[in-house]
């Protein structure tokens, strides 16, 4: 596959740094080892009011990733989800480019390259029963709420994401019952506190210790206490938190500063055409927030188009006056 510019990581960063590629008209492909869109936010707080986003006063992370998605249409990008970047050949040189490996076996060549991969590759932490059960019941992502409606849900999860689910999922399923290991929880007192004046039934020191179903989940088995039961179950999600992982970045040859990616003002690597932003970046007074992701963002993408054309300008005009 051929393009422009490739980009690695779909979080915020990445998702605005492909709005700005399409308004640079650059031909850009998408790449993340997550299945859905929206990194962090996605993956770690969909449901949580984000107050530091200019422009928005408060705005949910999953409204947040909805508007940088939609935002990002217009630059017709390829996403290819569920797939890790692993390999980088890179060449220096007026002819130079990349050459980027997937652990599907894909490779993308491209101009440039914008690595913002955040804190790495998120892997959900597995529910020890759920082996061989993803898509056939069992959910790591509430990507949206409707195909819950009318089913029992059993959440696994004593965190932030599991209470939140359990929160906006109770008014839509049959039933939501929260399995958790222990007796106390890490979610916002708040949240608790709401789901338990809920309808939500809540098992503590509790597990999942069976998927019953065929092909499809019809059942799971419960143990609380060392005593099994079974209770009807069209759909689990495990909400047990994520493991990020740099990985095979970090054998790419791109200078790094205790696990982040050293740029200059442009955003530039060491690497020639290599280019990153957001938490994956390093530089003295770098502060990890989304607004500041999208600021860089903007000046990686602006200043790979002139790498990517050397007769471009850094500045891209103003997106008003195309309007
Ligand atoms: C609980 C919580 C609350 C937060 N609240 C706020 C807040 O209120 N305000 C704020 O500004 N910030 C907040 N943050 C921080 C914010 O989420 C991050 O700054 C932001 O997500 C960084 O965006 P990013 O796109 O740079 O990286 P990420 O969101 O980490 O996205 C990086 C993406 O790259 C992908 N990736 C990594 N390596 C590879 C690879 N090799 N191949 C393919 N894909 C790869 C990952 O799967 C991921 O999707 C919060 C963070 C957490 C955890």
């Amino acid at each position: 596959m051929e393009c422009d510019l490739v980009i690695v990581g779909a979080g915020p960063t990445g998702l605005f740094a492909t709005y700005y590629a399409g308004f640079r008209g650059l031909r850009v492909v998408v790449v993340d080892s997550l299945p859905e869109l929206g990194g962090q936010i996605t993956a770690m707080y969909p449901e949580k009011p984000i107050l530091d986003v200019a422009g928005f006063p408060s705005v949910k992370g999953r409204e947040l990733v909805a508007g940088l998605v939609a935002q990002a249409e217009s630059a017709g990008a390829t996403y290819l989800l569920d797939r890790t970047a692993t390999g980088l050949d890179h060449r220096a040189g007026p002819d130079g480019g990349v050459t980027l490996t997937l652990d599907d076996g894909t490779t993308v060549e491209a101009k440039a390259m914008i690595v913002t991969a955040g804190i790495g590759k998120f892997s959900p932490r597995p529910l020890p029963a759920g082996e061989g059960w993803l898509g056939r019941g069992l959910e790591f992502f509430v990507p949206s709420f409707e195909p819950y409606a009318d089913r029992d849900v059993v959440i696994v999860g004593g965190g932030d994401s599991a209470f939140d689910w359990a929160q906006n999922l109770e008014p839509i399923a049959r039933s939501v019952t929260l399995v958790h290991r222990r007796d106390a929880f890490r979610a916002h007192a708040r949240t608790v506190e709401q789901v338990k004046a809920s309808s939500v039934e809540i098992l503590t020191k509790a597990e999942v210790t069976a998927l019953i179903g065929d092909p499809d989940l019809e059942k799971v088995e419960v143990t609380v206490d060392g005593e099994p039961s079974l209770r009807p179950a069209q759909a689990v999600i495990a909400a047990l938190g994520f493991v990020a992982d740099l990985g095979p970045l970090q054998e790419w040859g791109i200078e790094t500063h205790k696990r982040h990616l050293v740029v200059d003002s442009s955003m530039r690597t060491n690497l020639e055409r290599v280019f990153a932003a957001g938490d994956i970046t390093d530089y003295d007074g770098k502060v990890r927030l989304i607004a500041v992701g999208f600021g860089e963002a903007a000046t990686a993408v602006n200043n790979a188009a002139v790498v990517i054309d050397p007769t471009a300008h850094v500045f891209p005009g103003h997106s008003s006056e195309g309007a």
